[in-house]
């Protein structure tokens, strides 16, 4: 199969990396410069460091003009941006033949009168005429790219997407499973990262695995509570993109938005975790959004609130813990 990867940085490469053994597969990088550095040293070291590219990996720098005639040329196309570039993207891909599917997790930041829409929302709103999906799940980069076992979920409304996502991923080292509740396969993977932040905070402050169990627990609980709100199905929130997502993220030291917790708890501000960091943490740009979206529903996020508290600066680390702590006593079924 002709597989296109839109968008070369530590997820895309390392799919790419991947599904290369048993597909043809285009890396499109937005950056010239980057794309003419891949392809003289068959590494990206900027982003998926020690990992070289097998020789059926190309490389494509088309302008963000010709994504579309790029696609064309392709069965499956693969969006591997950060939720701030998919909008653009999908607009420039709709009409594409190929089915597309994206690999960002998170809502994208409100603009424009829009509350900030999850891929799904955002593909009817610019790109109606697409067959299309997501690709998720605990899955880091690194551990993708070495050929560690890896499980991934694939979920479209349309059984045609799942079923090339699957015949596209699935191989010797990852699984891929289906599942039709896309809406629920999105909060999953945007709330774990806002989660991840909370428990890089959590575990920063040294307070120890009661409290991250705790944080992971109720974390969940809020996960699911916005989702049904959203239409998704709570079962959803029990799989691979919600429970595992969230246990992969909010526990593994290769999590970006974990690290930023960690780094926010031993005091550094939030431009210098960020810039530490080098790369996207989903987390810090959609956790206001998280919120937004579920006060506008009726939706208790204490957690998520505490977090953003935290990012906007209005909670000290230690006061963001004894926020939480100190709300009053509830059932374990309340928010
Ligand atoms: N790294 C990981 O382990 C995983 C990442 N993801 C998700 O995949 C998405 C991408 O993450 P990473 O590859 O890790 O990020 P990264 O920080 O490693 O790389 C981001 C890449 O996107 C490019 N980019 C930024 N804005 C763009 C735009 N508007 N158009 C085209 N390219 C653009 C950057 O130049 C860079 O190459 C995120 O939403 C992340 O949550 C999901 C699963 C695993
Ligand atoms: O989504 C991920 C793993 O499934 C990667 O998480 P981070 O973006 O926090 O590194």
């Amino acid at each position: 199969m002709k597989v296109a990867i839109l968008g070369a940085g530590a997820w895309g490469t390392a799919l790419a990396v991947s599904i290369a053994g048993r597909h043809e597969v285009s890396l499109w990088s937005r950056d010239p410069a980057q794309a003419a550095g891949l392809s003289a040293s068959r590494r990206n070291e900027r982003y998926l460091p020690g990992i070289d590219l097998p020789v059926s990996v190309s490389i494509a720098a088309t302008p963000a003009g010709g994504l579309r005639a790029l696609a064309d040329t392709h069965e499956l196309v693969i969006v591997a941006t950060p939720m701030s570039g998919l909008r653009g993207v999908l607009a420039a891909l709709d009409g594409c033949a190929a089915p597309v599917a994206w690999l960002c997790k998170g809502f994208e930041e409100p603009a424009g009168g829009s509350p900030g829409l999850l891929g799904h929302e955002i593909r009817a709103a610019v790109a109606p005429r697409l067959m299309a999906g997501v690709l998720s799940g605990p899955s880091f980069a690194q551990e993708v790219a070495q050929g560690r076992p890896t499980a991934l979920v694939a979920a479209s409304e349309h059984a045609q997407v799942r079923d090339l996502l699957v015949a596209a991923v699935h191989g010797p080292s990852v699984r891929v499973y289906g599942n039709d509740d896309i809406a629920g396969v999105e909060i999953g993977g945007a709330v774990k990262n806002v989660l991840a932040i909370a428990t890089g905070l959590c575990d920063g402050l040294g307070l120890g695995l009661n409290a991250r169990a705790a944080l992971i627990t109720r974390g969940l609980a809020e996960m699911t509570r916005l989702g049904l709100a959203l239409g998704a199905r709570a079962e959803t929130f029990m799989g691979l993109s919600g429970l595992g997502d969230l246990v992969l993220t909010a526990t593994g030291d290769l999590s970006r938005n974990r690290r930023i917790g960690l780094l926010l708890a031993r005091g550094d501000s939030l431009p210098q975790a960020l810039q530490s960091l080098g790369h996207v943490a989903e987390g810090v740009y959609c956790a206001r959004t998280v919120v937004q979206r579920a006060q506008r529903l009726g939706v208790d996020m204490p957690i998520a609130r505490s977090v953003v508290a935290l990012l906007d600066g209005r909670l000290s680390p230690a006061d963001a813990v004894a926020d939480l702590m100190g709300r009053e006593a509830r059932t374990e079924s309340e928010g």
